[in-house]
Parts: structure tokens; sequence; C-alpha cells
């Protein structure tokens, strides 16, 4: 026994297996098909775009995932119910029959399996993870304040498009303004920026002994736990990829890690429920005791997410291209020390390794985990990252702030330089701006900062 709960065990051999997927086949993408995915091309492109063997494809899409994601979806929502009644009483018994309500200490121990779902950011997760529920027959109910998205889905449904689904589903949609009730599974899916608006907006909505989860990159369960309370939020982490592209119209990409954990790593018939509703959406989703760990894994990622997104090229290829590997790898260490110095204890997902990034990792576990995260990334139809997206796409503002910033300030608090990091932060404001073109002329210049120290 290692001491988890039995729901946690699985973990490292759902991870070990997540590795073995990384080493099949390589899809190629490219600009074009992030542009694709903003609607200049038809999505048949796509669909050609895919290699030899349809079978294994990129490896992302297989006929018969197609063919479970259809059959889970033709599990009517009474045997979906029982299924997961039966799962919860074999765990905690006593919790079904006392949901204490009006007394938020009570959140964590209650079990809610049932009620309608509230998805407050209805756009590429919230709404992949939206119509991911409601096929499986949750109630669901979108919030988003981009009124012609949800003046879309109210009137037509939402289309989820891409490799693994492709479907309306028919959901109430309302802009917060217009929506009236409370609710107790919460899920927050805004851009990291928008958390403390839309966490404000959504506390009113949130019934005394519900919870928010956040499924958005960055620590935003710290933003949101000081609003609405440490004991209604919840941790998550979500790797899959998926793009927002018209309203109504949310492209999911591909599979990507999905994690869920109580905040200080506890167990509760909670977090068994909302693992079990997870795993409905993701079979590999993982339940973790470190999920801090995974938030802070995927700011070291997302740090090279967003040096990727200095170019105009894909996440792949610039991960893929040998000449700034030294440089990525000093800025992945940069993070990895601070989440050290903060006492946390990054974990891997998707072919990031955090061990391949810490101080004195030998070279051959570093390019390794550099070649899986490239794999990763070329089975996604997701070719750029959303921070490429605002900025190339959608020009708008990104997360730099609200995702780099916590990490740049803890290295302040802790005395661990974060030069690197600082520049990102900057150069993408710049390019933000106007002020600084997509190239991978900014790598070199970041690289020429590095040695001119
Ligand atoms: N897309 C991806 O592949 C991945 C994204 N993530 C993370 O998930 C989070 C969500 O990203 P993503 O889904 O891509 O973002 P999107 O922009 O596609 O969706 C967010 C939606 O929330 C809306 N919104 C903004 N503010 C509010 C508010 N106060 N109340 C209600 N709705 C609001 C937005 O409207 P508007 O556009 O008008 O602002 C938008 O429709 C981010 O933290 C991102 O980094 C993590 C892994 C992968
Ligand atoms: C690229 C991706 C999907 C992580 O793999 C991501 O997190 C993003 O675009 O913000």
């Amino acid at each position: 026994m290692d001491g988890r709960e039995p729901g946690r065990r699985g973990e490292a051999a759902q991870l070990v297996e997540r590795a073995e997927d990384l080493r099949q086949g390589a899809g190629d993408r490219s600009r074009r098909l992030a542009r694709l995915l903003d609607g200049k091309l038809p999505l048949d492109a796509a669909r050609r775009h895919r290699t030899a063997d349809p079978a294994k494809a990129d490896g992302r899409f297989r006929p018969d995932e197609r063919d479970e994601c259809r059959h889970a979806a033709r599990l009517s929502r009474r045997r979906q119910f029982r299924r997961l009644l039966r799962k919860v009483r074999r765990r905690d018994g006593s919790a079904l029959g006392g949901r204490r309500r009006g007394d938020p200490r009570a959140a964590r121990g209650s079990v809610v399996v049932s009620g309608p779902i509230l998805i407050w950011g209805a756009g590429a997760i919230g709404g992949t993870l939206a119509a991911a529920f409601a096929r499986t027959g949750e109630e669901v109910v979108l919030v988003d304040a981009a009124a012609d998205h949800v003046m879309a889905i109210e009137a037509h449904g939402l289309t989820i498009e891409g490799p693994i689904f492709g479907d309306t589903v028919r959901l109430p949609a309302f802009t917060p303004e217009a929506l009236r009730g409370t609710f107790e599974r919460t899920f927050l899916c805004v851009k990291a920026h928008h958390t403390n608006a839309a966490i404000r907006a959504l506390k009113p909505h949130l019934a005394e002994d519900g919870f928010v989860v956040s499924a958005q990159n960055g620590l935003n369960e710290r933003v949101i736990a000081d609003t609405v309370g440490a004991e209604r939020t919840v941790g998550c982490f979500v790797n899959f990829g998926a793009d927002y592209l018209a309203p109504g119209h949310v492209h999911y990409s591909g599979h990507g890690a999905v994690v869920v954990g109580e905040l200080d790593g506890s167990a509760s018939p909670r977090i068994d429920a909302l693992y079990a509703l997870m795993q409905r959406f993701e079979p590999k989703a993982v339940l973790t005791d470190n999920i801090w760990g995974y938030l802070w894994g995927k700011l070291v990622y997302g740090t090279l997410l967003f040096a990727t997104a200095l170019t105009d090229d894909s996440i792949a290829d610039v991960l893929d291209e040998r000449r700034f590997r030294p440089l990525l790898t000093r800025l992945a260490q940069e993070v990895g020390a601070v989440a050290d110095a903060a006492g946390v204890k990054p974990e891997p997902f998707d072919g990031f390794d955090p061990l391949a990034f810490s101080p004195g990792a030998d070279k051959e576990r570093t390019e390794r985990s550099f070649d899986d995260m490239v794999a990763h990334n070329r089975r996604s139809e997701k070719s750029h990252s959303g921070i490429w997206r605002d900025l190339a796409i959608r020009k708008r503002a990104t997360e730099v702030d609200a995702q780099l910033g916590p990490i740049v300030s803890t290295g302040h608090a802790h005395g661990v330089p974060t030069p690197l990091t600082e520049r990102v932060v900057a150069m993408i404001h710049e390019i933000e701006t106007g002020d600084r073109p997509l190239d991978f002329a900014n790598l070199s210049e970041l690289e020429n900062l590095e040695t001119a120290r």
C-alpha cells in the first residue's frame, strides 16, 4: 500500500500509459492549420493533413475512439447517475443522505452528483467540457460574457468540431447579468486575467455547499479561494487543446492531461465524484494529492509556451528547434527553481518531465522531454498556443501577467532571480501593443540577453 486512496493508486499507471501514448506517430501541422481554426480555410483541409495510416493518423483520432465517444453519449442520464451513485456509495454511503445546506464547511464532505453544472466562460475549454458533460446526460448551464456567443448557442446550440467530436449540443446559455439561481457544481473557464471579475460575478450563484473548479492555466485557485473561500475551491489542471472558432463554435483539438485534486491534497467524497465526472470526458483523467505540483508544472511548461508564442511558428516546431533548446531549458529551469523555493514539486504530464529541467539534469533526459512534448503537440490539431492565438488571431491582451506574474513575484519573495521570465513578459507586452513582430529573432534576442549577463 502506498497510503493513497483507492482512486489514486491508478495515477502512476495512468501517467505511464500517457507516456507510452507519446511514442505514437506524429502529425504534421503548421501555421496554416492554426489559421484554418480561425475559419480562414475549410476544415476539410485539416482532415487531409493527417498522416497516411488512418487507424493511427496522428495518434489522436482512432475510429474506435470515436465509437467509444458515441457509445458514452448514448448512455442515458439515469444509467450514468446510477453508476456514479453506486461508486459514491461504495466510498462513503453516509454522505449521500446528509448534505448540509447552508454550511460552506460542509462542501467537501458532501457528495454533489446531481443538479445542473454551471460553466462560467463557455469558450474553448468551457465549451468543450460543457458539451462533454452534456453528452453523458448531465444538465449543463452556460454563462459567457460574449453576448454574440451566448445568442448563437441559444439559437443554434453549441457546436464542437475537431477530430474527436463533431456534434451540436443544445444548452441554456446566459450572459452573467441574465443568470438566475444558485449552483453546486461550477467550473470557471475564463482566461486567467478575467478570473477576479468572473469569480466575483459567479459568487452569488454559488450554493453555500457548492464548489468552484478552475479549468484554467495559472494559479487561479488562489484568486478564487480569496473570494469564495478555500473550502469551496477545488484544484484542477487541464492540458487538452481547444479553440474558440466563432459564436457557437468550438474546436476540440486533441487529448491532453486532465487532473483534479483538493487544494490541500486531502481525500473527499466530492473530489471522488468530480474525478468520476472528469473521467467521462477524459478516460485518463488523474486524481492527485499534489494539484499544486501540476499547476506549477504547467507554469514551467506554460513559460515555454509563452516563448513559442514569441514566434509565428507552431509549438512543436519551436520546441523541435535544436538551436533554441539550451535557451528554453534555462527558461524552464528558472521557473522550476522558483517552484522548488516555494516548496512545490512539479508533476510530469504530456511529455513534460520536470526532472529534465532541474539543475544538473542529464542532457539526454532533457532532449527526451523536448522530443516527447513535440510528439504530444504534433498529435493535437491545436498547433499554436492560446497565447499565440490571442496575439496573432484575436489581437487582444494575453494572460502573461496573470500567468507569469506570480512566478516573478514568488521568485522575488524567495530570492530566486527570474531575468529570462521577466524578459519574456516584457516581449509579450511589446507584441500585444504592436511594437514587436512575432519572429524567431525574438528568441535570439532572449539568448543574447543571457549571454550579455
Ligand atoms: N484553449 C486551450 O487549449 C487551453 C486553455 N487553457 C486555459 O483555460 C482558460 C480558458 O481558456 P480558453 O477557453 O482558451 O479561453 P476562451 O477565450 O476561448 O474562453 C473564455 C470565455 O470566457 C469569456 N469571459 C471573459 N470574461 C468573462 C466573465 N467575466 N464572465 C463570463 N465569461 C467571461 C470570454 O469572452 P471574451 O472572449 O469576450 O473575453 C470567452 O468566451 C485559460 O486560463 C487558458 O489558459 C488551458 C489549457 C488549454
Ligand atoms: C497549448 C495548450 C493547449 C497546452 O498544451 C495550452 O495550454 C494553451 O494553448 O494555452
